[in-house]
């Protein structure tokens, strides 16, 4: 393991049938970790998907070596490398990516559980991120040069990269989300390890080949393993820059607290959310009932933007109930590569049994399960249950459920609601379903400053992905999105000269070269 780590892996991962029965395989002194799939029929459960090789400590760190080499403090050739190297490597990149779609999509299907349809989304969605973000960083990069002046000082500017990234992607995005951290922090020139979740770990492999072809050695580096052995010595050791996660809070504060420098490490963080719903009195029923099903169980609810809440008006909370529940039970259960599939097997073993426990503890408390079918389990998976009366000491109202349970609660004040929406420790989206100007104008008012997307009419989701992707309190630290995520990973740094004609002439022969890496910015001193 002296060279990139990731060349290596690619030849490995690539020797192995992962869609067969591929045997164990010892790799660097451990057992690869074997990854079996998550369908929903005997037939293909006991399936083995393939292997990944699990690394160990001292691996992780050989890895790390070579991420700051690659970024040498800022004076390695990534960083410093001219624009157009970068959008190059980057075409060739999502070149070589789209000629994996197929084997990519499979793999969604077959080891998070994703249908095919919303499989295939993800991955021309993430393409299209890639080439918007190729665009947007040519514009960021424009070389107008604006000036800014004053005082007799002009400053040029730049957008810097802040050094080596660690980023860790969760396991419902498996593909886009983890390229929503690592296309924005690469092409900024930052130097990227990447840990994949462990559901969907598979499917960066038919990608690696394409990160060894495409970017000089160092610049994208992946590592496997439990993150207490690989993720945790990373942050120990220090050198690590910028901590991008999608996930979990939990998983963030400790990662976060193994760095010895804590204070200058940089954040970008997806992390949890409960966004709720809110039906007025005279929302258009038939469009609500059809997001709030959209909106709380596609790809069974596992996305932290899904609706986790639904407060519908107690004027309308009948109708609504009743015509919601029905809509659930006709929603269709099976394996991701079956027609019109709806609903679809839980990638972690656990999920149903959990599930299960906010039912029992949510009924205990008072409420009922209003569908036929809700909470029938099966070996991997529990069809959603729609509760009601939820109140605010169930669990089901205070966690994050991220799987296929429904709360529903009745309000009569809407001063009320917003308290409570208020008091929550997330922030990221709302829904508002009613037509009356009156009311809605201003509730949208108070709404934006409790969390970051109003969605009117609509159910919450993250694209597209040009909008700024972002929340309030636990829900996110800096923002994602094609033109934020430039931002995140980078830094405005500038060169600031008095006029006299030495100063003059260098800054001219900065900025007359196409390849200058000093930017016009819409920012102003
Ligand atoms: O899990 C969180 C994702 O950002 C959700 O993305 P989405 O709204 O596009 O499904």
């Amino acid at each position: 393991m002296s060279n990139s780590n990731y060349s290596q892996i690619s030849e490995l991962l690539h020797q192995e049938t992962y869609l067969g029965n591929g045997e164990l395989k010892t790799w660097n002194g451990k057992k690869d970790e074997v990854h079996s799939t998550i369908s929903s029929t005997s037939e293909y459960s006991k399936t083995l998907l393939g292997t990944v090789p699990h690394m160990d400590e001292a691996t992780a760190l050989e890895v790390l070596d070579h991420a700051c080499k690659a970024f040498d403090k800022g004076k390695g050739t990534w960083p410093t490398a001219k624009v157009s190297f970068r959008i190059k490597c980057m075409e060739k990149f999502v070149e070589q990516m789209k000629t994996k779609r197929e084997e990519v999509v499979k793999l969604l299907m077959w080891e998070i559980g994703k249908s095919l349809p919303d499989s295939e989304k993800e991955f021309d969605r993430t393409v299209e991120y890639i080439y918007d973000t190729i665009e947007d960083y040519k514009q960021l990069d424009r070389n107008s040069a604006k000036f800014s002046k004053r005082d007799n000082v002009n400053a040029h500017i730049r957008r810097g990269p802040l050094g080596v990234v660690l980023c860790l992607g969760p396991y419902n995005y498996p593909l886009n989300e983890t390229f929503a951290l690592l296309i924005p922090a690469v092409i900024m020139g930052n130097t990227v390890i990447f840990k994949p979740a462990k559901h969907g770990v598979l499917l960066l492999s038919p990608l690696l080949e394409a990160f060894r072809n495409s970017f000089p050695p160092g610049v994208v580096n992946v590592i496997y393993g439990r993150g207490r052995e690989v993720a945790a010595p990373i942050m120990k050791d220090g050198r690590i820059d910028v901590l991008a996660l999608i996930g979990n809070s939990k998983s963030a504060i400790a990662l976060q607290d193994q760095h010895p420098h804590k204070n200058r490490l940089r954040l970008v963080l997806g992390l949890e959310a409960k966004n709720p719903a809110i039906i007025l009195p005279d929302a258009d029923l038939d469009l609500a009932i059809a997001e709030c099903i959209s909106g709380t169980l596609s790809f069974n609810g596992q996305r932290c933007t899904a609706l986790k809440i639904i407060h519908v008006h107690e004027d309308i909370r009948e109708e609504f109930n009743k015509r919601f529940a029905q809509k659930v039970d006709e929603l269709k259960f099976g394996n991701p590569w079956e027609e019109k599939v709806q609903l679809t097997p839980l990638p972690e073993p656990d999920k149903p049994q959990y599930i299960q426990e906010l039912i029992t503890d949510a009924k205990e408390k008072g409420a009922e399960i209003l569908n036929a079918k809700g909470g029938q389990v099966s070996e991997n998976y529990i069809f959603p249950a729609v509760l009601y009366p939820v109140s605010k000491d169930m669990r089901v109202y205070q966690e994050e459920q991220f799987g296929p349970v429904i709360p529903i609660k009745p309000f009569n004040s809407i001063e009320e609601l917003l308290d409570e929406i208020a008091d929550s420790n997330y922030g990221q989206q709302v829904s508002l379903f009613g037509k009356d100007i009156e009311q809605i104008a201003p509730l949208i008012d108070t709404l934006v400053n409790l969390v970051c997307r109003v969605n009117l009419n609509s159910s919450c989701q993250r694209g597209p992905d040009v909008f700024p992707f972002t929340g309030r309190k636990d829900s996110a630290v800096g923002t994602l999105s094609v033109h934020d995520a430039l931002r995140s990973f980078s830094i405005r740094t500038f060169v600031a000269s008095k006029d006299n004609p030495y100063n003059n002439d260098i800054l001219q022969k900065l900025l007359a070269s196409k390849e200058s890496n000093f930017v016009n910015t819409d920012y102003i001193l």
